[in-house]
């Protein structure tokens, strides 16, 4: 029996991909196989020894100490683009929020509900809550992966002018972009020139604080931003002086915290950019069936510590070796198998930055002796083996 642990509300759809004769799956199973997350901060999370791996059903893996997870030889999944159009929805939403003063608008309503003539109270308050039209101004999309792209293009059919800035724009990417989405070499191009900015890019060294003093400067005055991607690349104290003082009109963001709550035109959604039953399932199954196809195969797809490796079984056992990208690795693991009399039926290597993976199919069925002998090797971080 594999052991499954939630650290999160996982669709059901998700969860039965895990046969229940192979699976068990709970909040609080332990020594676990296998973990399915979302949001869930796993940062202080006490690896047990038997966890192969973490499977993030949604896009952003900074809740997850991805080094530490390398370094124990533990593969973490996401499911790219499962929730992309959720988030592009909720973007479009976000967009006409940053416009139209629609919150608080709305807000202002409830509280006429006591007065005795909502009617007339409606029509004589209205011009407060004017705000411009979306057709016609500048869009700076920051980031075109999976979110990006639709939201650029889908700005388009609204009568927007969309920029987009990605330096590391996948041919995926590029192939689904809009022609009518214009590219930015530099995020200066997109500051100077866009009524309204969105963020579409991962949590990492160099985007978090991304928007900070220095960017909002260069910024349009009135500029309006939305934040769906992740609170910490939004320097909070800066975006309040920048809310402050008119710079910036609106910040539509998907992660408040008691900070920017404070500031003024601060639009705060509760991170429902994935919250659709569509999407949770979408998530929920493409993690699942990566955890599966890994614990039950050893195929590693959409990992973001280790290289995709399928391989179809050709033997009888499947050695799945997780080892640092080093110089001799290969020729010690197969200096081992030599030893020992193993004949390979196949293998395949793939790497990934400073970690690589090897799987090894052999004609005979082996023990656990031959796996400890290359757990024993300096450059292996983790051996898996496999009967068919
Ligand atoms: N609000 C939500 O519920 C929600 C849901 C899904 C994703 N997200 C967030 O949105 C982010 C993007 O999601 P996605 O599915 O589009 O991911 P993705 O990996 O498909 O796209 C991210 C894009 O950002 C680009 N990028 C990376 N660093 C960059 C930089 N410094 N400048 C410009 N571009 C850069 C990458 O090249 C990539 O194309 C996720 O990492 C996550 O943090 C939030
Ligand atoms: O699971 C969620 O609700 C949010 C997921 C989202 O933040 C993501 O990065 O995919």
């Amino acid at each position: 029996m594999y052991r499954i642990k939630t650290l999160n509300k996982i669709s059901p759809a998700g969860l039965s991909v895990l046969d229940q004769t192979r699976y068990t799956i709970s909040t609080d199973v332990e020594n676990e196989d296998g973990i399915l997350v979302r949001s869930a901060d796993m940062h202080d999370y006490a690896f047990p020894d038997a966890l192969r791996a973490v499977a993030r059903a949604g896009a952003g893996t900074n809740n997850i100490p991805i080094d530490r997870c390398s370094e124990a030889g533990i593969v973490v999944f996401n499911t790219p683009g499962a929730n992309a159009n959720a988030v592009k929805e909720l973007a479009v939403c976000a967009l006409l929020l940053a416009s139209r003063k629609i919150s608080d608008g709305v807000a202002w309503v409830k509280e006429q509900a006591a007065g005795a003539d909502v009617e007339q109270a409606v029509e004589k308050g209205k011009s407060q809550f004017v705000g411009p039209e979306l057709s016609g101004k500048m869009l700076g999309v920051i980031g075109l992966g999976a979110i990006g792209v639709q939201v650029a293009n889908i700005a388009t059919k609204l009568g927007m002018t969309v920029f987009g800035y990605d330096p590391f724009l996948s041919v995926d990417g590029a192939l689904s972009l809009s022609r009518l989405v214009h590219r930015a070499m530099d995020l200066e191009t997109i500051y100077k020139n866009c009524d309204y900015i969105t963020l579409h890019v991962p949590q990492t060294p160099e985007t978090k604080g991304m928007f900070n003093e220095d960017a909002f400067h260069m910024m349009k005055g009135g500029v309006r931003i939305l934040n769906l991607a992740r609170g910490t690349l939004v320097n909070d104290d800066d975006m309040l002086a920048a809310l402050d003082s008119g710079k910036v009109a609106c910040y539509v963001t998907d992660f408040p915290n008691g900070k920017i709550l404070r500031g003024k035109n601060v639009v705060a959604i509760p991170h429902l950019g994935a919250s659709t039953p569509e999407s949770e399932e979408n998530c929920a199954v493409m993690a699942a069936q990566e955890l599966k196809d890994y614990l039950e195969n050893g195929n590693i797809q959409n990992s973001v510590n280790l290289p995709t490796l399928v391989q179809p079984w050709s033997g009888v056992s499947r050695l799945c070796i997780i080892h640092r990208n080093a110089p001799g690795a290969i020729a010690s693991i197969t200096g081992v198998l030599s030893k020992d009399g193993v004949n390979v039926a196949n293998m395949t290597n793939k790497s990934k930055k400073d970690y690589a993976y090897t799987v090894v199919d052999v004609d005979s069925r082996i023990g656990e002796s031959v796996a400890d002998t290359i757990r024993a090797l300096d450059v292996v971080l983790r051996v898996r083996l496999l009967n068919h």
